[in-house]
């Protein structure tokens, strides 16, 4: 799993603190990385302790770290809402977030936005006055090199998304590739969502403007909760 340059106390205290909103019989979505990862190990505890809770994974990872825990699964389909959904973010400014560090932002965002309530999970590396952070856009393979043009006519910067262990790119939990794409300091990230949901063959991109409802950042000695 991708690690961050906060510290693990930092990541699960944030998700300790997030996970305090779930309750009896509630349906919760699972986001993924190594900071949301505290909190399906918590949502495990409380599971553990009788707690009723079903979750949504959003990628592979988080189903395999959820069944690890014994959490009960279900899949979208079978859910009339998700009251809460936790996830983590590779930056936030303020009620923006780009997301998909780990390749998984496009399952992500169905689930978080589809939540009642959209807790982000963080630490103060991951802050932010102005988004600046590549945005991951997963792509059709057919379409790498036409996004990848089209991103370069909006400002940006594409990179293919290669693998650490395997001689290639990395492939999304969908099939699809992904395109880094560095657009500098946004000033309006809304505006560059739209443009980027727009292209043919993105097929989803990791920036999340206006979704969030509350952001935990764990700190050293604590947690800071900033209601949007
Ligand atoms: O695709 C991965 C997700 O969007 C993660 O939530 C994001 O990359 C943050 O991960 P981490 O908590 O490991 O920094």
């Amino acid at each position: 799993m991708k690690t961050t340059g906060g510290t693990d106390d930092q990541k699960r205290r944030a998700a300790e603190a997030a996970v305090e909103a779930v309750e009896d019989g509630m349906v919760v979505g699972l986001g993924t990385g190594s900071t949301t990862a505290f909190a399906i190990r918590a949502i495990g505890d409380l599971v553990a302790d009788g707690v009723d809770v079903r979750g949504v994974p959003t990628s592979f990872a988080s189903r395999e770290l959820a069944r690890e825990c014994d959490i009960p699964l279900v899949d979208l389909d079978d859910v009339d809402g998700i009251d809460v959904a936790i996830d983590g973010a590779d930056q936030v400014a303020g009620d923006a977030l780009v997301k998909g560090g780990g390749a998984a932002h496009a399952r992500e965002k169905v689930v978080d936005a589809f939540a009642d309530q959209f807790l982000v999970v963080a630490d103060p590396s991951k802050t932010a006055d102005v988004l600046s952070h590549p945005v991951p856009v997963e792509v059709l393979p057919s379409a790498r090199t036409t996004v990848a043009a089209a991103v370069s006519d909006l400002g940006g910067d594409p990179t293919l998304r290669r693998a650490e262990r395997k001689d290639g790119p990395v492939v999304t939990d969908n099939g699809n590739l992904v395109l880094d794409c560095d657009f500098g300091e946004m000033a309006d990230p809304e505006a560059l969502a739209a443009s980027l949901s727009a292209l043919p063959g993105a097929v989803e991109h990791g920036i999340f403007a206006g979704l969030a409802d509350v952001v935990y950042v764990g700190t050293d000695d604590g947690v800071d909760v900033t209601e949007l």
